[in-house]
């Protein structure tokens, strides 16, 4: 099942504190981003991916890109103030209704057998996310103490891509914009349509690259990677 992608890659990369966009960041001599990117220019089931970006950035995001041999790159649209409003800017941009993936820029380990088993879940639901088994325990804390401990057995950790139809997504941002309502993910907006969105379980190497630390991680993923080939 073909599908188009849309990337939100116009951050700053606060946590990370590069002092510059984390995707332009290299693992093993290539950006972030065209690591990213990479994965839907060989997954054949893609047949467009849009970038929300800084427009500040985009010449040289353009240079990269085409350095990288990236072709499959249909737009360029500037992001907002939210990760949020950076997917619905380019949302807005987008015609004829077909499965949508949202996917972080910063999750350069995503796996195409993933993508091929989450649109396929899309097909059945009114979206479907990747997300994998919370590891640790979760409490709720206020005023610095403990409140209460939550119980983990059904709580997932939630990564992207997550999939959804054009016309679904659409409605569900605008009705969060209407709202004046933000969400840390896409799917949280499809929830407020009492949605039915299926679960995929993904895979712990899938990590958003949000601090330093998990630069140690991306190097010690793609040894492992290198390994096995
Ligand atoms: N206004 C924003 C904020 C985030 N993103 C993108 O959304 C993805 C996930 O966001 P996050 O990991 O939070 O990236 P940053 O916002 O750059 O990180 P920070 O919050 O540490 O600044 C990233 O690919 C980021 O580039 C975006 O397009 N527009
Ligand atoms: C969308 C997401 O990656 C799902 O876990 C996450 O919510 C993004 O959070 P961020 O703070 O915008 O990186």
């Amino acid at each position: 099942m073909s599908y188009r992608v849309v990337i939100p890659a116009a951050g700053q990369g606060k946590r990370m504190g590069a002092g510059k966009n984390k995707l332009f960041l290299e693992l093993h001599n290539e950006p972030v981003l065209i690591h990213t990117l990479k994965i839907f220019e060989r997954d054949t089931n893609c047949e467009g991916v849009f970038l929300a970006i800084n427009p500040l950035e985009e010449l040289e995001l353009k240079e990269t890109i085409s350095h990288y041999g990236v072709t499959k790159v249909k737009g360029y649209i500037p992001g907002g103030k939210e990760r949020q409003h950076s997917v619905y800017n380019v949302v807005k941009q987008l015609t004829d209704d077909g499965v949508i993936l949202v996917h972080d820029g910063a999750r350069p380990f995503l796996q195409t057998e993933l993508i091929t088993r989450l649109v396929a879940e899309a097909e059945h639901a009114d979206g479907a996310i990747l997300a994998v088994p919370m590891k640790d325990t979760v409490k709720r804390a206020q005023d610095g103490f403990v409140h209460d401990t939550i119980d983990r057995s059904n709580l997932w950790s939630v990564q992207t891509p997550q999939a959804f139809k054009l016309s679904i997504l659409s409605e569900a941002h605008r009705r969060a914009e209407e709202d004046s309502y933000v969400g840390t993910d896409d799917a949280s907006l499809v929830e407020r349509l009492n949605a039915k969105i299926a679960i995929v379980e993904g895979d712990y190497d899938n990590i958003k690259l949000t601090t330093p630390e998990d630069l140690y991680f991306a190097e010690a993923i793609i040894k492992k990677r290198k390994n096995q080939l």
